[in-house]
């Protein structure tokens, strides 16, 4: 691509001339949930749109007669989506091609996409219907802190950090007070998409670390599942719950969970509806929510916990 076209109508000051250019949006999250049967998929996509072709004008003199928005280009990665994506290459190819053959002097340009695949959470040998993990090289990393106070008294605290998780229904936000600043629209059907970092503090040292780490992951993942979550801070609590009841040699758990925001686009715009189909995953702001549960009565475990970081 080079554009530096010195016959172009537009005036060169100083003998300083455009060369090599190209312009677009870039990291668009797309979530595409295809819900046709209760069995949903997901694909989950961060696509890049820029464009070659003659936007001498617009760089010169700032004439947009030709520039095509940024904006424009984001609405119809969306909107494309509405008919599936399929794979990445086929998507891209199809993008492209739009721009290519819909704008005369858009001659080619870059679409690129990272994907990333999404596992079903495997609830007694059989894949959810609609809750997945990030397996992979996303998949989440294990952690271990070992604190010696003395000779008598070692204290182990184990965990886990970013195990991606995500439902695509059974999910809602109803209820919360409302004031002159409050915009949210309530729904009883939403994407709950969170990183579950969590930390837990053993009552022992004789303990099958590797056999607990992997029951308690179970049983995060199991629980994310298991019920209709009315509010992310239900579901942590619900998540610690279910591991205290199955681990009497855990005494606390400590969590840190992103609320990480999906919405659903707006594609009436373009005449397409969108039944929770088209989502666009904000990477920030988002919601953190933290939180610790612990054995009723036990005692004061702050210095223990001195010196891992281990949220509130
Ligand atoms: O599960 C949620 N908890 C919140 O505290 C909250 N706040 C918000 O805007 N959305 C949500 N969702």
């Amino acid at each position: 691509m080079t554009n530096a076209d010195t016959s172009s109508a537009v005036t060169v000051e100083n003998n300083v001339v455009l060369g090599d250019n190209q312009y677009g949006k870039a990291e668009v999250h797309l979530v595409r949930v295809t819900r046709d049967s209760d069995r949903h998929e997901i694909e989950d996509l961060t696509v890049v749109s820029q464009l070659h072709g003659d936007f001498d004008a617009v760089y010169y003199e700032g004439d947009n007669a030709h520039c095509v928005p940024t904006d424009t280009q984001k609405n119809t990665v969306f909107a494309f989506a509405k008919d599936g994506v399929g794979s990445p290459e086929a998507f891209l190819i199809r993008l492209g091609r739009h721009f290519v053959d819909d704008f005369e002097w858009v001659t080619g340009g870059r679409w690129a996409a990272r994907q990333v695949t999404w596992d079903r959470i495997p609830v007694q040998g059989e894949g959810h219907d609609h809750a997945f993990f990030r397996g992979g090289t996303g998949a989440e990393t294990r952690t271990a802190v070992v604190k010696i106070v003395d000779e008598t008294t070692t204290h182990v605290i184990s965990g886990l950090e970013d195990l991606a998780v995500l439902k695509t229904t059974e999910s809602g936000f109803v209820g919360y007070p409302v004031d002159r600043y409050t915009t949210l629209p309530e729904t009883t059907d939403r994407i709950l998409a969170t990183n579950v970092t969590a930390r837990w503090l053993y009552n022992s040292t004789d303990i099958d670390f590797n056999a607990v780490f992997d029951s308690v992951r179970t049983i995060l993942l199991e629980t994310f599942t298991n019920h209709y979550s009315k509010a992310l801070q239900e579901t942590q609590y619900l998540m610690g719950k279910a591991v205290l009841e199955a681990h009497p040699e855990i005494d606390e758990i400590k969590f840190s969970m992103p609320n990480l925001h999906h919405f659903v686009v707006d594609l009436s715009p373009y005449g397409l509806e969108n039944p929770n189909e088209v989502f666009y995953a904000a990477h920030s702001p988002y919601g953190l929510i933290e939180g610790t549960l612990r054995r009723e009565g036990l005692g004061d475990t702050s210095a223990i916990w001195q010196g891992v970081p281990a949220f509130v």
